[in-house]
């Protein structure tokens, strides 16, 4: 994603003017990128009426790509207030102009306000790659973008600052993905516990004392897999994940009703409890 950023943000430059590709190395060449993974999760109520995943905003970027999967939802806003539905196409990647690049182009470019509507009763997913400046970056376009007969529209800003007022104008936004993830992690977390001292007393009576001063600086994370096979599927089963041992203490594992874990019993191949 940050290969492609960097040829579409060449490509944007282009755009803008004869010569002004060069631009790239001293403006952009600095520029780092972030994923964001959502998992939207329609309340019940989506039946009767769409319901919003994520409310309009602009992206805090320069360039964004969205993978959306086969639900769809992602809607644009048209100049004139209508939204429009970015529909899903396989293979395709949607790219948002963001207000850093609307900025640094002194308008010309247009940061694209957009939102998520659920319209069924169906998890959706989403990939979203923000491609930014870095945080100490003064943004200020260059004289030869803004054009010797047009306005400045904007003061130079430090990028970092605008991030932080865009944060704190929008607290609660992002919150219910982040807040969910949070308290499962919690939970997760007093499980291993728990977990830990039943092994521990598995091993040996009072072994279970060992809790303390061994386990209680254990710390976990949270990984979120998303399997897509490949079409040869139909023909074949595949490994998603090939044959591994967790480097962990205990890992606890969520999997949808899919399918597909499997553990090694002494050479056999065994598949993993549904419960588990
Ligand atoms: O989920 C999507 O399709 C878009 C996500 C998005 O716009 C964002 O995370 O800023
Ligand atoms: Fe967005």
């Amino acid at each position: 994603m940050s290969k492609l950023s960097k040829i579409i943000v060449e490509l944007v430059l282009m755009c803008l003017g004869d010569d002004f590709e060069r631009k790239f190395e001293s403006e952009f060449s600095n520029c780092h990128g972030y994923l964001r993974i959502i998992n939207y999760s329609p309340p019940e109520c989506v039946k009767e009426k769409e319901v919003e995943g994520l409310g309009m905003h602009t992206d805090m970027s320069c360039v964004t790509i969205v993978y959306q999967d086969e639900i769809g939802g992602l809607q644009v806003r048209s100049k004139e207030g209508k939204w429009m539905d970015i529909n899903p196409c396989e293979d395709t990647l949607v790219v948002n102009i963001g207000d850093l690049m609307q900025a640094w182009s002194n308008g010309k470019l247009r940061s694209s306000e957009h939102r998520v509507v659920l319209k069924r009763h169906i998890n959706r997913f989403s990939l979203a790659f923000f491609w930014c400046f870095e945080d100490d970056k003064v943004i200020f376009a260059p004289d030869e973008v803004v054009g010797e007969k047009n306005l400045r529209i904007y003061k130079p800003f430090v990028c970092a600052d605008y991030l932080k007022f865009r944060e704190s104008n929008e607290k609660g936004k992002f919150e219910k993905v982040g807040e969910i993830l949070k308290e499962y992690g919690n939970q997760m977390t007093k499980l291993s516990k728990r977990i830990v001292e039943i092994v521990l007393m598995c091993l040996k009576d009072d072994f279970e004392r060992k809790f303390e001063s061994e386990f209680s600086n254990c710390h976990g994370y949270l990984r979120i897999n998303n399997y897509t096979p490949p079409e040869c599927v139909k023909d074949k089963e595949v490994e998603g994940l090939g044959m591994h041992t967790d480097m962990s203490c205990v890992t606890i594992v969520y999997q949808e009703e899919i399918g597909g874990l499997q553990v090694r019993l002494k050479g056999r191949k065994v598949a993993g409890h549904k419960s588990m």
